[in-house]
């Protein structure tokens, strides 16, 4: 291949033991035609035969020394070297796809952006790379095992089980390896807990990572706005922005016609267009999250899933989050979101949850400690950051998307609003 030809890349993320090498391992006996090269970006051993590694010639090895384990995001750390190794092997000509493992323990959507980022900033005597797809590969049993019993994936690792819904979230293919050691009906139950936590990601079953080719290689289906638009939780976000701007707008309308009396669908309401459960949707744009996954739709009903908002304009008392967590309901697969806080009033934190985990940060401070001449400026340059302004509390709110599965949404808001100051 000439310098210059495209070069493609996927990233193949999952926990450990999910079956990662697995599917690696399928695709490079399988890619026929495809001149396939690999990064592995490892904790401990490598197992990828060593015949295969032979044939395909071009496997590299990210040094484990590199490897911080302590704190903050490997793929951060990494990503210089993962850069110049991705440059080299795109430049050598011998290669039209790099497909990169990511460790067990890899945050997906930083390496994602890293990699995006990266493939896109190429110089102009650099091979043209392309992020083509993010593969996730899910252990049914493990994830099932996870999500039932509610212990921790592995004992003492327990930021592991933030990283598989991070996994599952980040992706836009989701491969159930494993199938083998669970029944049809639980990978059933597996396909709504997934599509809860990503909604448009193609899913595909697997055993042994026996998977299409054409699933995996040159699927042309990565783009990081809409994969972090169809994040269950981002997803739910901004429906309720949409919900509620659909609101505001509707009452200004009352405020100015008067008109009770009228079709909804006369009046500019596109965010909700009406079709049967059963129909699917082919309107990308579309919220109902009926676009091209009709089936696993049903079996989010089936299985008791579901996904609400939980909204506030008034904060949680002093400490209620240490308690909330102690008391921290059944059934909730995933909960993010921003918090107010009656400690901390001036910022705003994000509180996440995935398992047993938890987890508080701060994302800056709320728009309404702002002097006025800030809050004008930002009025007249980006009136959206002022949506849902409210005259007593600014910006201020809780705002938390809840996931869950057989749990009563009636509960978990009462529950909730028992710790509201
Ligand atoms: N029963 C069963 N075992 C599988 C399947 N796929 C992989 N395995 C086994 O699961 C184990 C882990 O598979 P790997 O492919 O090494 O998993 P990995 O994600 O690369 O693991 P790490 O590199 O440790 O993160 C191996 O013993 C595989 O043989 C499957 O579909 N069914």
């Amino acid at each position: 291949m000439a310098k210059g030809s495209l070069v493609k890349v996927a990233i193949i993320t999952g926990y450990l033991g999910a079956g990662k090498t697995t599917l690696l391992n399928h695709i490079l006996t399988n890619a026929e035609g495809i001149r396939a090269a690999v990064i592995v970006n490892d904790i401990g051993e490598v197992n990828i035969d060593a015949e295969l590694i032979a044939k395909t010639g071009a496997v590299t090895q990210m040094d484990d020394s590199l490897i911080p384990m302590t704190n903050g995001c490997i793929c951060c750390s990494l990503s210089e070297d993962l850069s110049n190794q991705l440059n080299d092997l795109a430049n050598s000509g011998n290669f039209d796809y790099i497909v990169i493992e990511a460790s067990g323990v890899c945050e997906p959507m930083p390496i994602a952006y890293t990699i995006q980022a990266f493939c896109q900033a190429g110089e102009e005597d650099d091979a043209p790379m392309l992020l083509d797809n993010v593969i996730s590969v899910v252990d049914c049993a493990r994830l099932l095992d996870e999500f039932n019993s509610g212990r921790d994936l592995l004992d003492g690792e327990d930021d592991i089980v933030q990283l598989l819904v991070e996994q599952i979230e980040f992706c836009s293919t989701l491969v159930l390896n494993k199938t083998d050691l669970v029944t049809d009906e639980q990978v059933a139950e597996i396909r709504a807990i997934v599509r809860s936590l990503q909604k448009k990601a193609v899913i595909v079953e697997a055993e042994n990572g026996q998977v299409d080719l054409d699933e995996l290689l040159n699927t042309g289906r990565f783009d990081f706005e809409h994969v972090f638009d169809s994040v269950g939780w981002v997803s739910a976000m901004d429906e309720a922005d949409a919900e509620a701007r659909e609101r505001e707008e509707h009452e200004h309308e009352h405020e100015h016609h008067h008109d009770h009396d009228h079709d909804h669908d006369h009046h500019g309401h596109h965010h909700h267009h009406h079709h049967d459960d059963d129909e699917e949707c082919d309107d990308p744009e579309c919220h109902c999250h009926h676009y091209h996954h009709g089936h696993d739709h049903d079996h989010v009903a089936e299985f008791g899933i579901s996904t609400f908002v939980y909204q506030r304009r008034r904060p949680f008392r002093e400490n209620a989050l240490d308690q909330m967590v102690e008391d921290w309901p059944k059934g909730i697969l995933r909960c993010k979101g921003m918090v107010w806080l009656s400690e901390d009033s001036d910022m705003c934190y994000v509180f996440e949850q995935a398992g047993h985990r938890f987890s508080l940060g701060e994302n800056g401070l709320w728009l309404a400690t702002a002097d006025e001449e800030y809050l004008a400026q930002l009025a007249e340059t980006e009136p959206d950051a002022l949506k849902g302004w409210d005259d007593e509390v600014g910006d201020r709110e809780i705002k938390l998307v809840f996931i869950t599965r057989g749990a009563d949404q009636d509960a978990i808001e009462q529950w909730a609003d028992s710790f509201l100051a």
